[in-house]
């Protein structure tokens, strides 16, 4: 049987992706709650759901098989048991405790409804209006009574890179940083649990969603079959990455994680949104997370002759990248084309945010028409997609996508 999850690069032929087309969840959306959701403004949805199939088409025209997460869930979710345990779980993580009467309130609105129907209400989140309390409980009565929600929107699902990542034959189910999107993960918890093609195919959990620390797909870049670089960002701790290598390191092909530190703030929250992969010795990079020398601190991990993870600092990115992928030379294409505002303004847009889905072959935004230039002075070939509203959620292509098997190279 070929792998279901199946991931050893970047950069090697794409052949099953995992995407979540977004939903209600936008229309949740409001001023107030914005920040606390992490999204800097609100997408108009029927123009990202035509932007989001726009991008699935590309894909599929290329060869690429899309499968979208809100329905793999719906698939594992099929038994009664089963899902009456995921609501029980996704409500007491939305702080909606059993000993709460709305507890029981939101889990007979919830069995209620089709399963399909039920997933995309989970991810669209549940307005008050939306259901009659008849016996209103003092908390309800009195504790922020203007609030509208009984349990909040999920308008980040569609960054499917993130909640889990698949390394090798196996994933991490991510302990997201914030609040806004630590239920997220559950889903995929789920499905390797129960979806009847997963559930019985042996997929290791190189990490879980309980485990002390923060990691998110976004910062995890798999650079060959035993390399990868894993951000130290705003979104993925130190301990995490410790805490990766020690399950990955004797128990599968990855042997080195070159960590690697960036700016922890909002615009450049995952590696992924300052530096990927798109071919053999190609990378892009946001020129600010380099000083004026080229440098950036980054912690190379391996594994020592005692089993102990040894860790070196260096801080020059292509001589690193050059000797752990044993390549003579490194291209490192600049954002915005190394201009101080096109850079900026392409970053802050996802103009490094690049998927590739063959070496040398990427999906990018359309508007980050600069770095889309000189990537292919470069020689790449650029699959563009439309991004005025996706782009609003702060993550492009690679953010968009959670790659399940690639060819290897
Ligand atoms: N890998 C990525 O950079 N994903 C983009 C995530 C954007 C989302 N609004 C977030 O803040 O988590």
């Amino acid at each position: 049987m070929t792998d279901l999850i199946h991931v050893y690069s970047e950069i090697g032929k794409l052949k099953t992706v995992m995407l979540h087309r977004p939903g209600k969840e936008l229309e949740n959306l409001s001023p107030d709650i914005l920040n606390r959701m992490l999204i800097d403004d609100i997408p108009y949805l029927k123009i990202a759901q035509k932007e989001h199939d726009y991008f699935a088409h590309t894909l599929e025209k290329q060869g690429v098989h899309v499968v979208y997460l809100e329905d793999l869930l719906a698939q594992s979710l099929t038994n009664k048991d089963v899902r009456t345990k995921f609501v029980d779980q996704l409500l007491e993580e939305s702080n909606i405790k059993k000993e709460d009467p709305l507890h029981q309130l939101l889990m007979d609105y919830l069995m209620a409804l089709p399963v399909n129907d039920m997933v995309k209400q989970i991810i669209a989140g549940i307005r008050k209006n939306e259901i009659q309390n008849i016996t209103p409980s003092l908390a309800d009565l009195a504790e922020d009574p203007d609030y509208p929600f009984y349990l909040d929107p999920m308008p980040n699902v569609y960054f499917t890179r993130d909640q889990q990542a698949a390394i090798a034959n196996g994933m991490t189910i991510n302990r997201m940083t914030f609040r806004a999107r630590r239920r997220e993960s559950l889903f995929m918890e789920t499905i390797l649990k129960h979806h009847p093609k997963f559930k019985d195919a042996n997929i290791p959990v190189w990490r879980d969603r309980y485990t002390h620390g923060r990691l998110e797909g976004g910062d995890e870049l798999v650079l060959n079959n035993h390399v990868l670089a894993i951000g130290i960002s705003q979104k993925t701790s130190a301990a995490a990455i410790t805490d990766l290598a020690h399950s990955l390191f004797g128990h599968s092909s990855y042997d080195i994680i070159l960590a690697i530190k960036i700016p922890h703030n909002h615009a450049m929250m995952h590696l992924d949104t300052v530096f990927t992969m798109i071919n053999y010795d190609q990378f892009t990079v946001h020129p600010f997370i380099l000083d004026k020398a080229g440098k950036i601190d980054i912690y190379v991990l391996e594994q020592d002759d005692h089993g102990e993870v040894k860790i070196t600092p260096e801080n020059d990115l292509v001589k690193v990248l050059k000797k752990y992928l044993h390549v003579s030379e490194i291209d490192l294409i600049p954002t915005g084309n190394g201009d101080p505002i096109a850079a900026a303004r392409e970053q802050w847009n996802d103009g490094s945010n690049t998927l590739a889905i063959t070496p040398g072959e990427v999906v990018t935004y359309d508007r980050n028409y600069v770095s889309n230039d000189l990537l292919r002075k470069h020689g790449i070939l650029v699959h563009k997609i439309h991004s005025s509203e996706l782009s609003r959620g702060r993550g492009g292509s690679r953010c968009m996508s959670c790659p399940l098997v690639r060819e290897d190279l």
